[in-house]
């Protein structure tokens, strides 16, 4: 029954640590649905446990059968440990028993040789052999997490790299070469690919070198999460990972850290490999998750300290490190407080200072600003763009476009699993954004329609986006239309259509992200359309 005990607890305080009781309750269920529930589940368990536990008293079951079910039962520390607890009171009682009453009744054995019996010799009832079986059990189960922690990740890659993806190959070959394959439409995709197949010598002082990069979930069905994408990053660049929800961002993350073991291809970490060197590229990459992985019981101040001796900062110096730390995120009022009761941006915030301050070549930053206030964000983006300019390269992802073009020299947008255009941020807005974005508002109801009449015969190719009082936002091809020509033609229009007021302007990062909304119209249309 010890076995079972400290399981019950379990899920329910995780449903209300991840707030999964809380939104259940404001979701309609009742108090007493929930803990009627839950002691149902509890009482199945228990059920189903007791009958195991109770094979061991049946009487017409074989000799061999009960010696196994007993001890494999041997194997639990916390069954020889209840073991140890009932037993040793069992038998202390009756000492006691025989040794105070005149009278023993008959049940109670008193001979000489049950109660002068070592209480921690092997024989039963004695708990001897519960204490060896605790420690031997112990020792095993230390030496195997061992053996998992430092053999587990070369056994994930291999099984997924030689049997699992193998297999994969061998019975899904049409798939295999049609979205595995690594060609890609763009251009600038397809150039990197080239040069990192081509010429790795030249490459091999990138800090990071992505190859042929494959992630499957080997799921039924299968997921096919990055679809061989390669990429050199190098000293001093802010590479930016953009994409839809599901896009793969995270998995090639968890990929670059070493959480996630890749299911072909390689990566290299200044020069080493994610597959073959895990514990070198670990030493070398700072890390702030898209959740923050904090320890909530300390302060940020310790939690700063713990870190700084982790990278080997000296003793003399590291109150010193530390309050800069602190101080380039403004963290120094928080710095003695526990990190449980911080805000949601004040704990990322001390993610991205944790993930920054190490000495590590290369950092990635999943979603660094999620929930910072915008003096907050202006603050992170200094912080990174100084670390960049310090010779580190910087690996993010972000849904805010504007923190994009504010941070990355280069990017790429990924849409279910393959990388559909890289290059600068401005390189993708003249590629993609061959538009312009006229907005005007229109004074009076009367002349709107002879306005929409004369953009549609003017500017040939536009697009009505939005249309909302008066107010039109229109997409006009930049082709054959410099913004002189554009000027010129509106300031006419301004007193011929009475407009109150126009503004023409180049395409937004967003704009050309949004171009990647639907992956097929990506990839069989015109390049340069409007998007
Ligand atoms: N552990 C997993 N097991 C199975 N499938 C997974 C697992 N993790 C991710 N996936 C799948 O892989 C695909 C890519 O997911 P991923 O989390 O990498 O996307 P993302 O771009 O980071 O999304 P988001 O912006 O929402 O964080 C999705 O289809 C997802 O369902």
């Amino acid at each position: 029954m010890a076995l079972l005990i400290n399981g019950f607890c379990l899920l329910t305080v995780t449903e209300r640590t991840t707030k999964a009781k809380h939104i259940q309750f404001v979701s309609g269920v009742s108090v007493i649905v929930y803990w009627l529930s839950a002691l149902l589940c509890d009482f199945i368990i228990f059920f189903a446990s007791c009958c195991l536990v109770m094979v061991k008293k049946l009487t017409n079951i074989s000799n061999t059968t009960r010696t196994v079910v007993r001890n494999s039962l041997l194997l639990f520390p916390n069954y020889n440990l209840a073991k140890c607890v009932s037993q040793y009171t069992t038998i202390y009682d009756v000492k006691i028993l025989c040794t105070t009453l005149k009278k023993h009744p008959v049940h109670l054995n008193c001979s000489k040789a049950n109660t002068e019996k070592n209480i921690y010799s092997l024989e039963e009832p004695m708990i001897g052999k519960y204490l060896i079986d605790m420690s031997t059990a112990g020792f095993i189960f230390l030496v195997l997490i061992f053996f998992w922690e430092t053999t587990s990740w070369r056994l994930r890659t291999f099984l997924n790299q030689y049997i699992y993806f193998g297999i994969y190959k061998r019975y899904r070959k049409e798939i295999v070469s049609k979205e595995l394959s690594g060609q890609s439409e763009d251009e600038d995709v397809q150039n990197e690919r080239k040069r990192i197949l081509e010429q790795p010598q030249e490459l091999l002082d990138s800090i990071v070198l992505i190859k042929e990069l494959i992630k499957i979930y080997f799921k039924c069905p299968a997921i096919l999460a990055v679809k061989n994408i390669s990429l050199a990053i190098q000293k001093g660049e802010c590479f930016g990972l953009l994409g839809f929800n599901g896009a793969g961002k995270t998995t090639t993350f968890q990929i670059l850290t070493g959480e996630a073991s890749p299911t072909s291809g390689d990566v290299l970490i200044d020069g080493f490999s994610i597959t073959k060197d895990i514990l070198q590229v670990r030493s070398r990459i700072g890390y702030c998750p898209q959740f923050d992985a904090l320890l909530e019981y300390m302060t940020a101040q310790e939690i700063m300290i713990m870190y700084a001796r982790i990278w080997g900062v000296s003793e003399p110096q590291i109150k010193l490190y530390v309050n800069k730390w602190l101080n380039s995120l403004e963290l120094e009022s928080h710095a003695d407080r526990l990190i449980s009761t911080y805000s949601e941006g004040n704990k990322r915030r001390l993610s991205t200072a944790i993930a920054l301050m190490g000495r590590s070549s290369v950092i990635f930053l999943d979603e660094p600003s999620t929930g910072m206030d915008p003096v907050a964000r202006r603050l992170l983006w200094n912080i990174v763009t100084k670390t960049r300019e310090s010779g580190k390269a910087i690996v993010i992802t972000s849904h805010s476009m504007e923190e994009c073009d504010a941070l990355c020299t280069s990017l790429a947008i990924m849409v279910q699993g393959k990388f559909m255009c890289l290059g600068s941020p401005q390189h993708l807005k003249n590629k993609f954004g061959n538009i312009y974005i006229l907005k005007v508002k229109v004074k009076t109801k009367d002349k709107l329609e002879d306005f929409k009449r004369f953009v549609t015969t003017t500017f040939p190719g536009s697009v009505l986006k939005h249309e909302n009082q008066g107010i039109l936002n229109y997409y006009i091809p930049s082709k054959d239309n410099r913004w002189g020509k554009v000027f010129g033609i509106l300031e006419q229009a301004k007193e011929q259509f009475d407009l109150e007021d126009y503004s023409v302007s180049q395409i937004t990062l967003e704009q050309v992200f949004l171009t990647f909304a639907n992956p097929e119209k990506v990839s069989s249309d015109d390049e340069n359309e409007v998007p």
